[in-house]
């Protein structure tokens, strides 16, 4: 090595002899007519030249690539030269124009890259650089302020994260300055006068001392990251370090020793050693039109520091006018200069050394044809082979982070889903008291919304509603955005108007049974939150508890004891509503424009961060700049205590400034920190951190409408932690599980219908067949049927309902159209009495109910009876499809499907759930189509497309027993027991 670079100086010495002889020739040939003898000299010399640019550009960095001839590999080490073109001082003599870069300093051209020659000129030098140095040691930030397109044949590295898409706007510029910035801090915090940049004759790259490795840094620095030096886990969760007393995660001053005992002096050269050899390039084509004096200025600090510290610049249009900027036009800091002419380019003098020979003369005296474009063949090539070297492992599928088996987990300790995987293992991340929120950054277009949806997706199919609950908000606006429900004004148990648009798809549907619909933006989201942590507050503080799950536990137990010492009927009348006490995740999505726009709302999130650990409300922040706000990173900041970080491409923000490892990161990957963005020496293990491969649900829609589905057409799952649960299938009031009973405001109530048809009994009792009733259009249960027990299924359905309600809280309209029914009508207003407001209505009533806005539960027997002036059509219509937004749900006995398939075919298409009993097969297939066998009681929810058989509830004796269909539509999707 200490040889190579012998050789190296010895022939950059030589070229800039040569170049100064050839200088010297140069001016002797302008003054006379050159003899032919100086013509053979000249040649001889830049043969010599050509010689000794061979060994300073080897392979790669000094080829001519317009051969189209790949180049030898080039050897290991730092691109010291890079060939920017051709020297011509005779039209039968040249030489590799050759300027120094790592180490040394950096290159400028005056015009920008709408000039193609200059475009050119970048993408050459690039891709000898990229080609030249190993993959992932070169760390590439570009600038197309004219969004050009300078650098788009480069865009397969982005995948790779070897080179992000070019930024193109202020914003993106100064995110880059800032990157560069920190990449200088971390290796050159303290420099010397004598490297500032305006000391003249000094040669950096003689007179540098070793960079400093940033663990040698972090002995000064306020942060410290020995004590998460761990061996690898065993385990596939980033180690929790939330148990860390705050002071170690916020001053972590005196672990100083244990951080530079940690490891060996040998261990620490080899990555010292290793960490030498990245480079940070920052390559502007052009600067962004908005782009201040002030963010120039930055340019000449970092160029002024940066060769030290292996910060490189190449810098297009440069230096920009004085006129425009007010500032003089100044050269950049140890650069090389290239000034573009008509037909050719000056290249001036490298920082430190002289091209000329003369004392006045300044940079290469020999005009210079630069480089043209890299055959693109060429450049696709070397993309190609730099990605795909470099994304070490495969990205893994949706369906690898959703579980087998949905809402089969319990969140009384906590939530806990995989977000990806790390090599072969898969990576879970929690919602717990001790790790409450999720703080995740990353750049536009880094795949935040989709590691959210995936994550939330998780979320949403390891835990029932009674688990968990979602509130979305989407930041920029701070409110809902557009989306197929924003216009509806919900105002169910859950809420009112709809969030959706990203949120939705962050939310991973919406129409996930979790999603918490509110009336309103983000201040009456918070403040409702507050409002529950307020009262889990008051409620952990009666209990005693200090843990979410002791809370939950304690209630749950009271909530038992009361049921139990209460008479049977006084308990179901009198007992308040119950609660499950689901963990709420809130997630914001971009909480930067949202807090900087509405200040007053870091008082409630401050309030909700900090209640977290007693009250079981979660916050999932992300943002594309997380540190635009200051403060909120400060001792006493909203994210002081937030352990989580998760770093997406470009959000290494969410770390601590000191811990580089989402420097690089490729499309697709996250670095998860458990350790409030700590990190540790680089190349160390890390327990608290891991690097994941996190899924694209854009590629995967199949799996997340298959889960969609599968989320909207489950039922609740019975809790082993929630024991007494009546498990006999009749009457239908006994079916109430606790857990339904006591939820709050679920975001859908069900029908039960009755009890899945067995096709194998494994001796727990199944859960019922059941009809969710959420706010989306066509939220209704059509019974469809002339079998007698028919009406007496509907008289059960209802019961189901308001056994579901807690009492006082909903409203019932009864109604019959048919004598016969007359006593099922009768019976079933005695029962919902005893709960709820009910109001029996009339043909007249029924046709004025047909415009209700208030919530209610329209039952409805006999509907076919009605008349067109008792059913207006179209005001049926419009009932079934607004009435579930505004809480409105009709459940109907139809005694034949021939108004469903005849006058009122259009009305019956909006009801989406059908339970047909003992239909004909020509019926049922006009109703849902083929498939199914024409006996027995089916379910059909059209929004999932499920077909289910059953054994309807009864309330009144036995008559005859329907036979179960042998097959459905869809048997597969039958439960079983
Ligand atoms: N795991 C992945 N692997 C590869 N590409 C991905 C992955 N996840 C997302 N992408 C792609 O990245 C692009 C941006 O994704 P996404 O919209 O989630 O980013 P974002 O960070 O939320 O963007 P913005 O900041 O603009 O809201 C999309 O084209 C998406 O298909």
């Amino acid at each position: 090595m200490a040889d190579d670079e012998t050789d190296v100086s010895r022939a950059a010495a030589l070229h800039r002899q040569a170049a100064a002889v050839l200088a010297a020739a140069d001016a002797g040939l302008h003054a006379l007519t050159p003899a032919p003898a100086d013509l053979q000299a000249q040649r001889g010399l830049a043969e010599r030249l050509a010689a000794a640019a061979a060994m300073l550009v080897p392979g790669w960095l000094g080829a001519n690539l317009a051969t189209g001839q790949v180049p030898p590999e080039s050897p290991a080490g730092r691109p010291a030269f890079v060939r920017v073109g051709t020297a011509r001082p005779l039209p039968e003599a040249g030489f590799p124009a050759v300027v120094p870069l790592a180490g040394t300093g950096h290159l400028t051209v005056d015009a920008d890259g709408r000039d193609p020659r200059t475009a050119a000129l970048l993408r050459a030098v690039l891709l000898r650089l990229l080609a030249s140095t190993e993959p992932g040691s070169l760390l590439v930030r570009a600038v197309d302020g004219a969004d050009d397109a300078v650098f788009a044949p480069f865009a397969a590295l982005a995948e790779a994260g070897l080179m992000p898409p070019p930024v193109t706007d202020p914003e993106g510029l100064r995110a880059v300055l800032a990157e560069a910035e920190q990449w200088l801090r971390l290796r050159a915090p303290r420099l010397p006068d004598s490297r500032k940049p305006d000391t003249p004759g000094t040669h950096p790259r003689t007179q540098s001392a070793p960079a400093p490795h940033p663990q040698d840094t972090h002995t000064h620095s306020t942060h410290t990251h020995s004590t998460h030096v761990q061996n690898a886990p065993t385990h596939d969760t980033p180690t929790q370090d939330t148990h860390l007393p705050e002071h170690r995660v916020l001053a972590p001053r005196g672990l100083e020793s244990r951080h530079t005992d940690a490891r060996r002096p040998e261990q620490r050269k080899r990555e010292q050693r290793r960490d030498d050899k990245r480079l940070f390039l920052l390559v502007v084509s052009s600067f962004p039109a908005g782009a201040e004096p002030v963010d120039l200025l930055r340019f000449r600090e970092l160029a002024a520091r940066g060769p030290e510290a292996g910060l490189h610049l190449l810098v297009a249009g440069w230096p920009p006018p004085a006129l425009a900027t007010g500032l003089p036009a100044q050269p950049l800091p140890l650069s090389t200069p290239i000034t573009l002419r008509e037909a050719y380019a000056i290249v001036g003098d490298p920082p430190g050394a002289s091209f000329a020979a003369q004392p006045n003369d300044v940079g290469l005296n020999s005009p210079v044809l630069l480089d043209g474009d890299p055959p693109a063949e060429m450049l696709a090539a070397v993309c190609r082979r730099l990605a795909s070297g470099f994304l070490a492992f495969e990205r893994p599928s949706l369906r690898e982070v959703l579980p087998a088996e949905l809402w089969a987990e319990d969140g009384t300790e906590g939530l806990v889903t995989v977000v990806g995987r790390d090599g072969e293992r898969t990576v879970t991340v929690q919602l717990t008291d001790l790790a409450p929120h999720w703080l995740i950054g990353g750049r536009r277009s880094s795949g935040k919304s989709a590691f959210l949806t995936a994550a939330l997706a998780g979320l949403t199919a390891r835990y029932s509603p009674d688990d968990l609950t979602l509130f979305v908000i989407d930041g920029p606006s701070g409110t809902q955005t557009s989306g197929t429900h924003t216009s509806s004004n919900h105002t169910n148990a859950g809420g009112g108007t709809h969030t959706s648009g990203s949120a939705a798809r962050t939310a991973g549907g919406d129409s996930a049974p979790h999603l918490r619909h509110v009336d309103g933006d983000a201040e009456r989201i918070l403040h409702r939150l507050t409002q529950e942590l307020n009262r889990r507050a008051a409620l952990a503080a009666r209990h005693g508890t200090t843990r979410f799950a002791d809370l939950r536990t304690a209630l749950a137990t009271e909530a038992r004891q009361r049921a139990h010492a209460r008479p049977k009927d006084t308990a179901r009348r009198d007992s308040g509503p119950q609660e499950t006490n689901p963990r709420i995740v809130c997630v914001i999505d971009e909480f930067v424009p949202l807090l900087q726009a509405r200040p007053e709302l870091l008082e409630p999130l401050t309030a909700i961060s900090r209640g977290a650990r007693s009250c079981g409300i979660h916050l999932v922040l992300t943002s594309r700049s997380p540190r635009a706000i200051p403060a909120l990173h400060e001792r006493d900041g909203l994210f002081a205590q937030w352990t989580v970080r998760i770093a997406l491409p470009g959000g290494g923000d969410v770390l601590e400034p000191t811990n580089e490892s989402a420097q690089s990161l490729p499309a697709g990957t996250a670095v998860v920190n458990t350790a409030g963005g700590l990190g540790g020496p680089r190349n160390a293990t890390r327990g608290h951190e891991r690097l994941v491969r996190f899924p694209n649900p854009d590629a995967d829609h199949k799996a997340l409408s298959e889960l969609h589905s599968r989320l909207n057409a489950a039922l609740p799952r019975p809790r082993t932690t929630q024991p007494n649960r009546p498990e006999q299938p009749n009457p239908p009031e006994q079916q109430e599980r606790p857990e339904q009973r006591d939820r709050p405001a679920t975001p859908s109530v069900e029908v039960l219908l009755g009890r899945p048809v067995s096709a194998r009994s494994t001796g727990t009792p199944p859960p019922p067949v059941a009809f969710p009733l959420d706010a989306a259009p066509g939220r209704h249960l059509a019974i469809i049927g002339a079998a007698p027990q028919a009406p007496d299924l509907l008289h059960a359905a209802t019961r189901s309902v308001s056994a579901h309600l807690a009492p006082g809280t909903a409203r019932f309209l009864v109604c019959t159209l048919v004598p016969d029914a007359d006593r099922h009508a009768a019976a079933l207003t005695a029962a919902l009495v005893r709960r709820h407001e009910v109001e029996h209505l009339d043909a007249a009533g029924l046709t004025k109910a047909l415009e209700l806005e208030e919530p209610a539960y329209l039952v409805v027997f006999g509907l076919d009876a009605g008349d067109r002036v008792t059913l207006p059509p179209d005001r049926l219509t419009r009932l079934l499809r607004t009435g579930p937004a505004n809480g409105v749900h009709l459940l109907s006995w139809w005694r034949g499907a021939h108004r469903l398939t005849g006058d009122l075919s259009a009305a019956a298409a909006e009801i989406s759930g059908l339970a047909l009993l003992d239909l004909p097969a020509d019926e049922i297939d006009h109703l849902i189509g083929g498939g199914s066998e024409p006996a027995g009681a089916l379910l059909h929810d059209r929004r999932s497309g499920i077909s289910t058989p059953f054994i309807p509830f009864r309330t009144e004796p036995k008559q005859h027993v329907l036979p179960a269909p042998r097959s459905t539509a869809r048997p597969a999707e039958a439960r079983e027991t």
